[in-house]
């Protein structure tokens, strides 16, 4: 379970989340939605610890959660950005197996079967070799989505999984999340997409603006 307790962070002086306080649960789909600017981003982004928080806590089964010090804790969670930040340059087979080798130090065979079984899951095998650029939206998010598995994560956290994919994909995106569900994945989605929440999520967080 993650628990955030009395959060603060503000920008410039201006505080955008005061006091939050929040639960996830293990193996759960959190939804956090809010108008435009309430600050869901910028909760999402103190959770995974790509930014700092004021003060406040994160604990993981009570325990501090610390992802810029602590690997075990960078690593149990994985995010899928919104522009999906493949690297360009490299294959999709390649994308889903380099953090394992240069990060977990991962044996060659083993990221291989490993990333074998990611390309059959996310319904990737037939892309192996292409290159984002030839991909759609959709299958640059799968891709996204391997990737982050490959790590391994016991959450996974998405910045507007749908925002950037034709409105007929919602469906997908909403069966993708539920079948990670499936898995024991806990899931946190930050979203505009009402319906998307409605679908999917155990739980909804709503930001409220500050000001
Ligand atoms: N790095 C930053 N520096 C200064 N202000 C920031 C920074 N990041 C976010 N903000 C401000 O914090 C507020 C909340 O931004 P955030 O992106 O979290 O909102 P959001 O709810 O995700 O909005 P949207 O739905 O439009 O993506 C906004 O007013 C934004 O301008």
């Amino acid at each position: 379970m993650i628990t955030l307790k009395n959060i603060k962070k503000s920008f410039n002086g201006r505080i955008i989340l005061n006091n939050l306080n929040l639960e996830i649960k293990d193996g759960e789909i959190l939804a956090i939605v809010g108008p435009s600017g309430a600050g869901k981003t910028t909760l999402l982004r103190a959770l995974v610890g790509l930014d700092t928080i004021d003060s406040g806590e994160i604990l993981v089964d009570n325990q501090a959660f610390d992802p810029s010090n602590n690997a075990n804790d960078k690593n149990m969670i994985g995010v899928v950005f919104q522009d999906y930040n493949l690297f360009p340059n490299l294959s999709v087979r390649e994308n889903i197996g380099l953090a394992p080798r240069l990060v977990l130090k991962q044996d060659k065979q083993v990221v291989a079967q490993q990333t074998n079984e990611l390309l059959t899951k996310l319904r990737l095998a037939d892309k192996a070799k292409l290159y984002p650029f030839e991909l759609s939206g959709g299958m640059k998010q799968r891709v996204a989505i391997a990737r982050a598995l490959a790590m391994q994560p016991k959450v996974l956290a998405y910045d507007e999984p749908t925002s950037a994919l034709d409105p007929s994909m919602r469906n997908e995106v909403a069966n993708l999340l539920l079948a990670l569900k499936k898995d024991g994945v806990t899931q946190i989605i930050v979203t505009h997409d009402v319906e998307l929440a409605n679908k999917v999520a155990d739980n909804i967080f709503t930001v409220t603006p500050l000001s």
